[in-house]
């Protein structure tokens, strides 16, 4: 029996197992969570027992997952639909590593570069490299995907260190986000960052061409006040920005995973050098935890498994990310990209046909506004959604402690109520304590049934600092890879982007009525005639 079918089995098993009374067993708060320094990962809301554990440990070692991580890390190509190496760890790894990528050690480069980044980022905040009207007071970040997403997300996380010029993201081609972006800001005491791995991304270029027009209403010498980010130097150069603000990095970093290197530069910008590193030795810190660590103690991978037991052995569609931080506010947006574009696939390493559900939807909201949008369905809606839980012991506003005891309530108040949910006879006593009686505190009692028995994960961690936020992102990363190898799927190719961006660019010269859309289906044809008919 492989451990596909033996994880089969124990699902019907676990078919109406209450996970309550999973606690008869004494201490299993404990057996059933992992530790990673001071941050604590807990499922023991969730059907897993020791039995399902061992199998999902067996279809992790079977998969091979020991032996894909050191080739990861170890620089060999393992993207192999792009034959690339996969190597942002390297971005983070500290002043004593060595990583070969085809025989060459990638790290001088790399810390090249980090130095660099740190002496263009304190130059501006030092106000010794200044725009024409003086210090750089705005920074935006033009990008879209992962030139965008990781940024936003971690700039807004880190707001109680910021100490730096404000930092604005521009990601939508829709003209409407640079427009608001840019009209409050003065063109000569801004810096605009091009962010884009290819620097061809038809969104960014279109959004940097209007912010140079922007620029040059007020600035003589715009490119002066232009940084890119890029592994496509040549093309940087071509655009006109002087290759001093330049920051390239190899083709090894994948889009959704570059938020260490360049592409980070508006989080340094932003909380400065020192708090960038620490943000990198966080995740490095994961890395070395996720190399050395036995499977069954691994916090990547017990997540990675607690999500392969959801998604693919009990088959829950979605998974709901539910970080009880306003500051996390993008953390759901970020994981979108980074565990959908990675594993939403069909097909595994090999162009074979995927023999089970790829990786699951990923959606959610910061607590306590989604209590007050969703979890309604999440409580009694007919589909279960695992959630997992973000939560930080502490706040960064003393004064404000009060809000953080309730936040904190909340969050573990909604996996207590996911798990215990209520039963028909106490939503009958209630409202018989409320004086009704009869069919209708029947009729009336049924509508407050939890049904309960819902799994959820909590992760929680003493505070939400630079080097905090480093080690959940890099826990993210290696589950989502982990999940992949399990899956057999390249989770470093993204070709299913494609195709839509090469109807668009052809549906560019038809909405314009230079071509004809005699090849169009009958809705496409409609459409657009609807659009040139009305855009007048
Ligand atoms: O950094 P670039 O090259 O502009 O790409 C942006 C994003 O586009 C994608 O290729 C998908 O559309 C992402 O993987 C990537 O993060």
């Amino acid at each position: 029996m492989t451990p596909w079918d033996r994880l089969s089995t124990l699902a019907e098993t676990a078919q109406g197992q209450s996970i309550l009374d999973l606690f008869t067993q004494e201490g299993r708060a404990a057996e059933f969570s992992a530790r990673f320094g001071d941050m604590l990962f807990d499922y023991s809301k969730t059907q897993i027992d020791t039995k399902t554990r061992a199998a999902l440990l067996d279809l992790a070692r079977e998969a091979g997952v020991e032996s894909r991580r050191a080739a990861m890390f170890s620089g060999e190509k393992i993207n192999e639909t792009e034959g690339r190496a996969v190597l942002h760890t390297a971005l983070r790894a500290g002043p004593e590593a060595r990583v070969l990528v085809d025989g060459v050690d990638v790290m001088p480069g790399v810390r090249k570069t980090r130095a660099a980044m740190a002496r263009f980022a304190e130059d501006l905040r030092s106000g010794a490299f200044m725009g024409q009207g003086g210090a750089i007071t705005d920074v935006v970040n033009i990008g879209i995907g992962g030139s965008d997403l990781g940024p936003v997300m971690a700039v807004l996380a880190l707001a109680p260190y910021h100490d730096g010029p404000k930092v604005h993201f521009v990601s939508n081609v829709d003209g409407a986000h640079i427009h608001d972006t840019l009209q409050h800001l003065d063109p000569t005491t801004t810096l605009v960052i091009v962010a884009s791995k290819t620097f061809t991304t038809i969104e960014t270029m279109t959004n940097a061409e209007t912010a140079r027009k922007w620029m040059a209403t007020q600035v003589t010498d715009t490119g002066a006040q232009f940084a890119a980010l890029s592994s496509n130097t040549e093309a940087t150069q071509e655009w006109g920005i002087a290759q001093n603000r330049v920051f390239g990095f190899e083709d090894w970093v994948g889009g959704r995973y570059s938020l260490w290197g360049p592409i980070g530069l508006s989080i340094m910008l932003a909380v400065g050098a020192d708090n960038f590193d620490a943000f990198l030795q966080g995740a490095a810190e994961m890395d070395a935890h996720f190399c050395t660590v036995p499977l069954h103690d691994n916090v990547p991978v017990m997540l990675a498994l607690v999500g392969i037991w959801h998604a693919q052995i009990q088959g829950h569609a979605s998974r709901a990310v539910l970080p009880y931080d306003q500051r996390l506010l993008r953390l759901p947006a970020y994981l979108q990209q980074l565990e959908m574009e990675s594993n939403g696939k069909r097909v595994s390493m090999d162009g074979a046909d995927l023999a089970r559900d790829s990786g699951p939807i990923v959606w959610g909201e910061p607590g306590t506004n989604g209590q007050h949008a969703f979890y309604q369905l999440i409580h009694q809606g007919t589909r279960t959604v695992p959630c997992e839980f973000l939560v930080a012991a502490k706040g960064h506003e003393p004064d404000l402690a009060h809000h953080h005891a309730l936040l904190v309530a909340n969050c573990l108040a909604q996996s207590e109520a996911l798990m215990r949910g209520r039963s028909l006879d106490e939503a009958r006593s209630s409202m018989a304590a409320k004086g009704l009686a009869g069919p209708e505190l029947e009729r009336q009692a049924r509508h407050r049934v939890f049904p309960g028995n819902r799994p959820s994960t909590t992760l929680i961690y003493p505070q939400l600092t630079p080097r905090t936020l480093g080690q959940i992102i890099a826990l993210y990363e290696h589950r989502v890879f982990v999940e992949g190898i399990i899956l057999g799927i390249n989770s470093y190719d993204q070709w299913g982007v494609e195709l839509g961006k090469e109807l668009a660019t052809k549906l560019g010269p038809v909405l314009a009525g230079e071509t004809g859309a005699d090849d169009k289906d009958g809705s496409t044809r409609a459409l657009i005639e609807y659009v040139q008919s009305n855009r007048s």
